[in-house]
């Protein structure tokens, strides 16, 4: 009789013997996304992992009779992760695989092997505009941009009379450690949403921007300047704007770009909201003081909205996957 057996459904009878044999095995839970905040005073580290982990040992009567005697949860390696990042740090990715592979392997007699790999987000700090603190204190650092470039577009059209030139940027990946509430909203009974007074806000914006430029006897622009200068307008409004909520912090962005660069008329902004859910750690006996974060990729909330100069004509597409 094995273990899981029910009456009735019990075959192993008359099969005895059977001419199959358990291969190469391992589980454990992949890809746990964790974000952790180190705060030295107003200048914030960040490091930001993937985390997978893949145990094997003694795992055969899992498999065959389907005792789970030896079976540690995947789900209890995904709060050691969490739960490590709080009591150990993470001091490097190594550093942190290690002492969880080893966590494993020592603690759990049936487990004999454990394989850890970790995939590290590099983040870069935004450069402040030197605007934001006029009275001189130093710029706070809590405002990042994630490494690897973005994906730069542009679309031109041309009816043999006038041109439209819509640019953009697509994929870049922004953070700011603190500086975002949320709060005050509706609430109905189906809301569950914790007011948050200082949260993670992270996004990966999508902006396309309009040129007034529509003839070619005007004077072109410096494209490759006009790229450079708003992306970085972008970044700064995002790092120096106190957020009351995503859709504050896209207009802002907008706001300064049209008040900054002439030659844009327009620009529309598709904001993933990339959540950031603090782990509950108490019941592993752990404070999470605003450290230890969980990174969900869906669902998310997706803020979209267009800013424009006063008296433009609106007419970069709400929809931007159309572009
Ligand atoms: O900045 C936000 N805007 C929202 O509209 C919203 N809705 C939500 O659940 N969280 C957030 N955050």
């Amino acid at each position: 009789m094995t273990v899981n057996s029910r009456p009735g459904h019990d075959d192993s009878a008359e099969r005895p013997g059977r001419p199959v044999v358990l291969g190469q095995n391992q589980y454990g839970k992949a890809e746990n996304r964790v974000v952790k905040i180190t705060r030295d005073g107003a200048t914030h580290h960040i490091k930001d992992l993937s985390v997978s982990v893949s145990l094997s040992g003694d795992m055969d009567e899992v498999h065959l009779s389907g005792s789970n005697a030896n079976v540690l949860p995947t789900d209890t390696t995904k709060n050691t992760v969490y739960a490590f990042a709080k009591e150990h740090g993470i001091a490097s990715a190594e550093q942190f695989g290690i002492h969880l592979a080893r966590h494993f392997v020592t603690s759990q007699e049936p487990i004999h092997r454990a394989r850890i790999r970790i995939e590290e987000y590099a983040w870069e700090r935004i450069e402040p505009s030197g605007h934001a603190h006029p009275d001189g204190a130093a710029a706070p650092e809590h405002s990042f941009v994630r490494k690897g470039q973005e994906t730069r577009l542009t679309q031109i059209t041309f009816d043999g009379t006038s041109w439209e030139v819509i640019s953009g940027l697509k994929d870049l990946v922004v953070l700011n450690s603190t500086d975002s509430e949320f709060w005050g909203y509706v609430k109905d009974k189906y809301t569950t949403l914790p007011e948050a007074y200082d949260r993670i806000l992270a996004t990966e914006v999508s902006a396309r921007w309009r040129f007034n430029w529509s003839d070619d006897e005007g004077e072109m622009p410096d494209w490759d300047l006009s790229y450079e200068q708003t992306r970085r307008h972008l970044l700064q409004a995002f790092a120096e704007t106190y957020s009351l909520s995503l859709q504050q912090t896209l207009y802002e962005m907008g706001a300064r770009i049209i008040e900054r660069r002439d030659e844009i008329d327009e620009i529309r902004f598709s904001l993933p909201n990339k959540h950031h859910f603090l782990v509950d750690l108490a019941p592993f006996g752990l404070k999470n003081d605003n450290e230890v974060y969980y990174a969900a990729d869906r669902p998310y909330g997706l803020i979209e909205a267009t800013v424009l100069r006063e008296g433009a004509e609106a007419r970069i597409p709400a929809d931007l996957t159309n572009l």
